[in-house]
């Protein structure tokens, strides 16, 4: 095995990394470093204030090339390393995440504008799949299958090379994690481009992973927007694209790939429903209804937004969501009983206003919430929005139909299980889905029915990184996390040993 560059770990009592929102934002062969031929500036505006809080240049055509070259040259060398080995020092990272947490959970407020503990909760995810992946990777294995005569085969797990990733914006460092855990313990090295919005807690995971004595290179950090997705999907050195956005753009990478005949992941939008059957314990789906729609300001791909309740409970239902939606708290991320921070940006925050009021105008369709809060400075600049109960929702209406990325919730209502399970399926999307009941065998027929990746029981919006996750129908392709993401970041090669004479049949003759 050859020599790595750097001993495991580096300087086990000094394991600091720099959280800072300054430049450069590119992170390549191991450091910050500046793009060479960039594609204009995006300013980096946080939520909460509505303030610039960094310039990041774009990366152009060159920039991409220099960061997937280092990474093709660091996978040799990360190949020389076995997987458990490799597993050891993705614990590592785990271990440096998590001793910088409040740190970096700072940082991601600044960029998504979310309350301090959620990110808190997300920053922690991002250590539990650096921890499961680091863990199981030595567990990994090909097969050996018995053939006829003594001869065998081996079916070897390798690695695919360089992987492309793609981010959004509403889950910055985990949605990164959840593609560069597991391709790095597969063996992978990675080039990751965030989401334009929220551009730096990507930087300091690679400052976490040099910590824990990952190879410089392995993983690499381009900035830009679309363009710079772009040039890294079809970069010819990339040998598999990981994205994860709305399903245009979605569409796109999996053209990109299809030319390209590479494997792709696509984990995209959804439009989820949660059913609430008669005997179901009520607080309990109330809660769960609180869980799959306003964490985030709402901006959470697996929301189940559609709320489909039975109509004899409506009623109670209704008073007891309204009850706790009335006591949340819309206020400065940074405050420790905040439970709704700020809307990413201005232009989101006007879209999702405009579903609310296209719903307002709807006979029938009362409203709560779904207004604009201004808040004293500093924070007059945040968008903030109260989290919205459309009330008497249709399946027609256009918040019904498509996926809004805010805090509304359409309660819909409905008279037999027959009926909520066409209902629910009737949508392009498939990510996630949930059914609140106390009769066990209607909780598993419902879920066996429901299209959709993830089914919760009795809960919501729950992801342990050993349960795989991703979308049916337009919703996706492939899955994130569980052993199953291991294999996606792998190709299958089959070694053939045959233990006695090549069978030729008659093209030979003694
Ligand atoms: N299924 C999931 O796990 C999951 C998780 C989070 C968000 N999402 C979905 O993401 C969407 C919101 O995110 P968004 O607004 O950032 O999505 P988006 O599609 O606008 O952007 C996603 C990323 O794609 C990049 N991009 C844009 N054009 C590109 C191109 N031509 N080639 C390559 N990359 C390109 C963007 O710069 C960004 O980094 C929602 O639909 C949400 O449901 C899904």
């Amino acid at each position: 095995m050859k020599a790595m560059r750097r001993a495991f770990p580096r300087d086990p009592r000094s394991r600091r990394i720099s959280t800072a929102a300054t430049g450069p934002f590119n992170w390549v062969r191991g450091e910050r470093v500046a793009p060479s031929d960039g594609l204009g500036v995006e300013a980096v505006v946080e939520p909460g204030t509505g303030r610039v809080i960094a310039e990041v240049p774009g990366s152009g055509a060159r920039d991409v090339d220099a960061a997937v070259r280092e990474a093709a040259r660091a996978f040799e060398e990360w190949g020389e390393v076995g997987p458990r080995e490799r597993g050891r020092r993705l614990l590592g990272v785990a271990r440096v995440i998590e001793e910088n947490l409040e740190d970096i959970a700072r940082l991601e407020v600044r960029d998504t504008g979310k309350p301090i503990w959620e990110a808190r909760v997300d920053v922690g995810s991002c250590a539990d799949a650096f921890r499961f992946f680091g863990g199981v990777v030595a567990g990994f294995h090909g097969r050996h299958v018995q053939l006829e005569g003594g001869s065998f085969a081996v079916v070897r797990k390798e690695p695919l090379g360089v992987i492309g990733g793609i981010g959004a914006w509403n889950f910055p460092m985990q949605t990164c994690t959840w593609k560069v855990a597991p391709a790095l313990a597969a063996g992978n090295a990675f080039v990751y481009k965030p989401a334009q919005w929220t551009p730096l807690t990507a930087v300091t995971l690679g400052e976490a992973i040099r910590e824990a004595g990952i190879p410089d290179g392995v993983y690499n950090v381009v900035q830009g927007a679309g363009e710079t997705g772009r040039l890294l999907c079809e970069h010819p050195q990339v040998a598999k694209l990981s994205f994860t956005g709305s399903v245009p753009t979605g569409v796109r990478v999996m053209t990109a790939g299809a030319g390209r005949v590479v494997p792709v992941t696509l984990e995209l939008g959804g439009k989820s429903p949660l059913v609430v059957f008669p005997d179901a314990d009520l607080e309990s789906a109330v809660k769960g209804a609180l869980v799959g729609n306003f964490l985030s300001q709402g901006e959470v791909c697996s929301n189940g937004t559609r709320v489909f309740v039975h109509s004899s409970i409506k009623k109670p239902f209704l008073d007891m969501l309204l009850g706790a939606v009335r006591k949340m708290k819309v206020g400065d991320p940074f405050e420790e009983d905040t439970v709704v921070g700020a809307t990413i940006t201005e232009s989101h925050a006007r879209k999702v206003l405009s579903y609310i009021e296209e719903a307002r105008g709807e006979r029938g369709a009362v409203v709560h919430g779904g207004e604009r809060v201004r808040l004293p400075p500093p924070h007059d600049g945040g968008w903030y929005l109260s989290p919205c109960v459309v009330e008497n929702a249709r399946d027609e209406m256009r918040c019904v139909r498509e996926e809004i990325f805010g805090s509304v919730l359409s309660l819909l209502e409905f008279d037999d299980e027959e009926e909520a399970v066409a209902r629910a399926n009737a949508t392009e999307f498939g990510l996630a889905g949930a059914v609140f009941t106390r009769d066990i065998r209607r909780g598993h027929r419902v879920a066996a029915r429901l299209k959709a990746g993830t089914v919760w029981i009795n809960t919501f919006n729950l992801y342990p990184t050993e349960l795989p996750f991703g979308g049916f129908k337009r919703s996706g392709v492939g899955r994130e996390n569980g052993v199953d993401a291991l294999h996606h970041f792998s190709q299958t090669k089959t070694v053939y040993v045959e233990m006695g004479e090549v069978q030729c049949g008659p093209l030979w003759k003694d």
